[in-house]
């Protein structure tokens, strides 16, 4: 019979227990749904709610859940005759609080469960639990699908397994460089030996001087190689970055668009930046933490040849060394991670702040916003300061080992030499030999440290590399003109169980001038991403020339159908550059999209014309020529649909008409979606969102959606 396994999720944020503990449950299952991918599933703050936690156990109906509430007196009888797992409602310094359950033993009164706010799975006394539950449960009673996910092993031990086998050489080299250095620093060590014990008593002073040549040798050849292994690393390191960064970026061109929409730019970022702990893992803590090992033990092994008694001062010193360590992995384990974890908060805060930095000035709101700075920076000084004083107190401790060890080691070496046990030379050579370990034994003591950064960081991106992509095929049909749109029954709900439409029904042919109006928030935008396949749709709902959207390739699809918003996307470089992006493109060309979208006079004006250099974002020009600029690259591009979803929202009127009139005369198909329906009577379709449906009117006068 196979071990059933235990799946514990420690949770993240303050309110991330009820995401946790899903997560637990569904690895559990075999689904290996993290908390960051099970979030986008509750976009709110508020993760207490039972409704909300059954949604997240009903993703993709993978799980069928109950809630139940039991007595709280007759908990044996109801542990006895329940399915385990379950997670129970808890109420903690009286909040609400989630734990998942996994089994109870009745012989010994003890129930194992899993607390997101611990480190590990716990097990607790029935009264214990007594106390905590609410007796509020959600069952889980079965499972509707079976379609697992592929692996449910540690992702860190994969992503380490794959990264050493594919650098297995820069690894076994740079490991061989340092077994080298070992034996050369060892060698180096006996000259002290030498000295003291030969040359001294014998009064060799001509033999001083060859010695000392070879010794030079010795240092020069440790020096070499102390290079080449600097050299190793860095390449080693080099590619890793690589490999790591190519991984993550080709992972994030792949992901569905609500990713981003539910994420802050900054953690994408910081999540990016935890590689250089993983790189740093790998290329120098790895490596270094092998041949530490090989050193402490095989410096060990001489000494204890040499001297058996000072060997058993030495291990009864790494004896307390290793307890000292074992005493504080777990607050460093908690540390490192908070740290990581609030360094990422705050950046994620920064770059939100910065991209918004003029309305915060015209808002008048800096002082508010310094507030939640500094909120937000606090927690990270708090998990630095934390950080600090644990190091600082285990600096200590092993400062204090290392003082009182040195001190008996070399009275218990004075002794023997004074017993003519032991020569002054063998003092001094052990006595290099055990420095020289002092270094190897530190890398092994802070190992833990990095370790731990390592594991948190690749959770962190192993967590982006696990989240589910858009469904691509290799083998799709090419899209080579867009003739109809047909949408049948096209039903629409977000994650979180918001619907936005309900079966919606519409044919758009080639050439169509469609504008669709509606309230804010009645689904126009969704709409306009479900067209261009942004959103995922079900089968059949649109049908592009009378074949399933999803049966064309990502890469045709796009280059016929685009969709443009309200905020242009523009970047540091050329007004040409912009508008080409890389196409071979003539000024002639260039020239005409921008009188079709009317912005050649904008070009005209600038200094420089095409070469005029705008900044990121656009930031030099002003919103309604961005959204010209945009619009003007978008024709560009020549795509046979093209949707613009408020794009020219801030351009003024008399420009507007004249853009309209050019669209008119334009092969493209349009959707156009708008508030502003003044100047559109030309258009030959007008579609009204309104209650989850969609309609159509055939005359101006009826085309006022309020
Ligand atoms: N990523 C999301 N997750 C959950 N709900 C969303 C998401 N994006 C939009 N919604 C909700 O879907 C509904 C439709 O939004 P949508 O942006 O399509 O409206 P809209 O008609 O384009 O509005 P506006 O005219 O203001 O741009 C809104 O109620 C909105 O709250």
């Amino acid at each position: 019979m196979s071990k059933v396994k235990f799946f514990h999720t420690k949770q993240i944020g303050k309110y991330d227990c009820g995401i946790a503990c899903a997560s637990s449950v569904y690895r559990y299952y075999g689904y290996d749904y993290s908390v960051d991918y099970l979030s986008d599933y509750l976009p709110s703050e508020n993760r207490y709610s039972l409704r909300e936690m059954v949604i997240l156990l009903s993703i993709e109906n993978h799980l069928k859940t109950r809630i139940v509430e039991v007595d709280k007196n007759r908990m044996s009888e109801v542990l006895e005759n329940i399915k385990f797992p379950f997670i129970s409602l808890c109420s903690v310094n009286n909040q609400g609080h989630y734990v998942v359950v996994y089994e109870w033993n009745s012989k010994t009164n003890k129930l194992k469960i899993s607390d997101p706010s611990n480190e590990g799975i716990t097990n607790i006394s029935l009264s214990q639990f007594q106390k905590m539950s609410n007796g509020i449960f959600l069952l889980i009673e079965g499972q509707f699908s079976s379609v697992k996910s592929e692996s449910s092993k540690s992702s860190f031990f994969i992503l380490i397994k794959d990264i050493v086998r594919n650098n297995l050489l820069s690894i076994l080299f740079s490991f061989l460089i340092s077994v080298i250095i070992v034996i050369l620093a060892i060698v180096g060590s006996f000259y002290f030996k030498l000295v003291v014990d030969y040359i001294i008593p014998r009064s060799l002073d001509n033999f001083i001087f060859q010695l000392c040549l070879v010794f030079v040798g010795v240092v020069l050849l440790h020096g070499l190689f102390i290079y080449l292994r600097g050299k190793l690393i860095i390449k080693l390191s080099n590619n890793l970055d690589k490999s790591l960064s190519n991984k993550y970026f080709e992972k994030l061109i792949k992901l569905k668009i609500n990713f981003f929409e539910n994420r802050a730019d900054g953690e994408v970022i910081s999540r990016f930046n935890d590689v250089s702990f993983i790189r740093g893992f790998i290329s120098v803590t790895f490596v270094s933490a092998l041949l530490d090992f090989v050193i402490v033990l095989s410096l060990g092994f001489i000494i204890y040849k040499f001297n058996s008694i000072l060997f058993i001062v030495l291990l009864a010193f790494i004896l307390i060394l290793g307890a000292l360590t074992v005493l504080f992995y777990g607050s460093i384990q908690v540390r490192s991670r908070d740290l990581m974890l609030t360094k990422a908060e705050t950046n994620s805060y920064l770059v939100h702040f910065l991209k918004f930095m003029p309305t915060i000035f015209s808002l008048n709101k800096k002082k508010y916003f310094i507030n939640r700075f500094q909120g937000v920076f606090g927690e990270q000084l708090k998990a630095l300061l934390k950080d600090q004083k644990n190091d600082n107190l285990f600096s200590t401790c092993k400062f204090l080992v290392q003082g009182i060890f040195f001190v008996v080691f070399i009275s218990i070496g004075a002794q023997q030499i004074i017993a003519d046990s032991l020569t002054l030379g063998d003092l001094l050579f052990i006595n290099s030999l055990v420095s020289f370990m002092m270094g190897s034994l530190e890398g092994l003591l802070t190992l833990q440290s990095d370790f731990q950064k390592a594991v948190v960081s690749v959770s962190r991106y192993t967590d982006i590399l696990k989240y589910p992509e858009r469904k691509l095929s290799e083998h799709k049909l090419n899209l080579e003109h867009v003739n109809t749109i047909n949408i049948n029954d096209l039903s629409y709900q977000f994650p979180n169980n918001k619907t936005v439409f309900e079966e919606v029904d519409l044919n758009v042919n080639a050439g169509d001038k469609v504008v669709c109006v509606g309230e804010s928030g009645a689904g126009k935008s969704t709409f306009a991403k479900l067209i261009v396949g942004l959103y995922e749709s079900k089968p059949n709902q649109i049908r592009i020339n009378g074949k399933d959207i999803t049966d064309y390739s990502e890469e045709s699809l796009r280059k016929e159908m685009m969709l443009i918003g309200e905020a242009p996307f523009l970047f540091k470089g050329s007004i040409r550059e912009n508008l080409v992006m890389g196409e071979n493109i003539s000024d002639g060309e260039i020239l005409n999209a921008c009188r079709l979208a009317e912005c050649l006079e904008i070009i005209e004006t600038l200094p420089g014309g095409l070469d005029y250099l705008i900044t990121e974002n656009g930031t030099n020009l002003s919103s309604g020529q961005r959204q010209r600029l945009a619009y003007a690259r978008l024709i560009l591009l020549n795509p046979s649909v093209i949707i613009l979803d408020e794009a020219l929202s801030n351009v003024d009127e008399v420009s507007l008409k004249r853009i309209y009139d050019h669209m008119i005369d334009m092969k493209a198909t349009i959707i156009y979606i708008t508030h502003n329906t003044n100047l559109i009577e030309q258009f030959d379709r007008k579609i009204i969102f309104k209650d989850r449906r969609i309609y159509e009117t055939v005359n101006r006068k009826d085309f006022n959606y309020e």
